[in-house]
């Protein structure tokens, strides 16, 4: 856990880079520092492994004040990542991974085993790179390398300033993914500078937003988007914070529609009388074992068995099954996924639904009107600090609405 106390930093020429910053990292936390250029970042973050020197206030590490640990016992305890990464070009990628736990009195053979392993943990193959040279890898790669390197002392704090602020935009959310899955397994306690809002929100549990050296806002991603503390935040996060706030608000299956359900082999005039008598236009089509197939229009069956369904006979009814009149659709998402995701998916396909399922089994279909809902419910929620599934939005106002 780290805390920071009333923290100050002022250069000597002057400039005070930090005021009376006050906040505190939970252990397993990733928290990220956001900010426009020069408003101290860079500096909070270089106080917690000593390369900067508060000027009053204090920082803990584990309950234990940082000035009082040796720099560089201190630093064997913090693995620190920046854009530049710093590997040394004269050695090699599992070289370079080495050189700490070999620093560390690990015998060679056994700090490179364990570079090995922390390259394949980032995702890259050892046997293909371990002997190649940084300049002989693509930015996106070395950045692994850098984080690998990190890693390779155990750490259980790492700082990350700007880690993946060289590498073009599709590449950087590849690196992001990647980071999330180690750290969803590992749970460093994180610090994460960056200037970009989007990575901010992306990656952290909790995000502090930098003004002139002081933080705005310190609050979860959802809530900063949802309900910014200051014009200042507000300005920040942007006007299109209601579209980011897709990007962090999970489907909930309390957030589904449930049209009617057929089946691939039903015979299509019972198919069609089902959703004639729910009044319903469309159904899902799923196949004999459960799993989801796609949909079916009211219109398709009832044009199948001549006419509208309702009143006729099954004697009239055609043979045939849904199954010649379904229509395959693959979008679909597991619980939990983002929002975003899920309207992506809609117009991707051109469909007003995206289905939702867990695995093989259908839990029903998400439609931009459920989305809405959705994305209103969970901003009262951060505004009320109720549980998402509580409220009623006829009750609770809408933050910002
Ligand atoms: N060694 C130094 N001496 C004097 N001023 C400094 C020094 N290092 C940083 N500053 C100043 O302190 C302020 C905060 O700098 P810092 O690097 O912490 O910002 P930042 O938010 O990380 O910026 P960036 O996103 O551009 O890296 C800036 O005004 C900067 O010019």
């Amino acid at each position: 856990m780290i805390r920071f106390e009333h923290v100050t930093k002022s250069y000597p020429d002057g400039t005070k880079a930090v005021d009376d910053l006050t906040f505190e990292v939970a252990e397993g936390e990733l928290v990220t520092l956001v900010g426009p250029s020069g408003c101290g970042k860079t500096t909070t973050m270089k106080m917690v492994n000593r390369l900067v020197e508060p000027t009053s206030g204090r920082i803990l590490l584990d309950g234990e004040d940082i000035s009082a640990i040796d720099p560089v016992q201190l630093r064997r305890r913090i693995g620190y990542v920046i854009q530049q990464v710093g590997l040394f070009p004269h050695k090699t990628v599992l070289d370079n991974t080495a050189t700490v736990p070999h620093l560390l009195g690990r015998p060679r053979g056994k700090a490179r085993a364990r570079a090995a392993e922390l390259l394949d943990l980032v995702g890259l193959d050892p046997s293909t790179y371990g002997d190649r040279y940084p300049d002989q890898l693509s930015g996106g790669q070395r950045q692994r390398v850098g984080v690998a390197r990190a890693l390779a002392a155990d750490p259980p704090v790492l700082l990350m300033d700007e880690p993946f602020g060289a590498v073009d935009p599709v590449v950087r959310e590849h690196l992001q993914n990647e980071f999330l899955r180690l750290q969803s397994s590992l749970r460093k306690t994180v610090l994460f500078v960056t200037h970009d809002i989007e990575e901010a929100v992306r990656l952290g549990d909790r995000i502090a937003v930098y003004g002139a050296g002081r933080i705005e806002q310190f609050d979860t991603p959802a809530t900063v988007l949802g309900a910014p503390a200051t014009p200042y935040a507000a300005r920040f996060v942007g006007a299109d914070r209601g579209l980011k706030r897709l990007s962090v608000t999970p489907v909930d299956p309390g957030d589904l529609e449930q049209p009617p359900i057929v089946r691939l082999d039903d015979p299509v005039a019972r198919a069609a009388e089902r959703l004639a008598s729910e009044g319903a236009p469309w159904a899902v089509v799923l196949e004999a074992d459960g799993s989801p197939y796609g949909w079916v229009a009211a219109s398709a069956l009832t044009g199948a068995v001549g006419g509208p369904a309702a009143g006729r006979g099954l004697d009239k009814a055609p043979r045939g099954t849904v199954r010649e009149h379904a229509r395959r659709m693959d979008a679909w998402l597991p619980p939990g996924a983002p929002l975003k995701d899920a309207l992506s998916a809609m117009l991707q396909h051109d469909a007003g639904w995206v289905a939702v399922r867990d695995g093989e089994r259908h839990l029903g279909v998400l439609t931009p009107a459920g989305l809405h809902g959705a994305l209103r419910r969970s901003t009262a929620a951060d505004a009320a600090k109720l549980p998402r599934g509580e409220v009623s939005l006829d009750t609770v106002p809408v933050a910002g609405a």
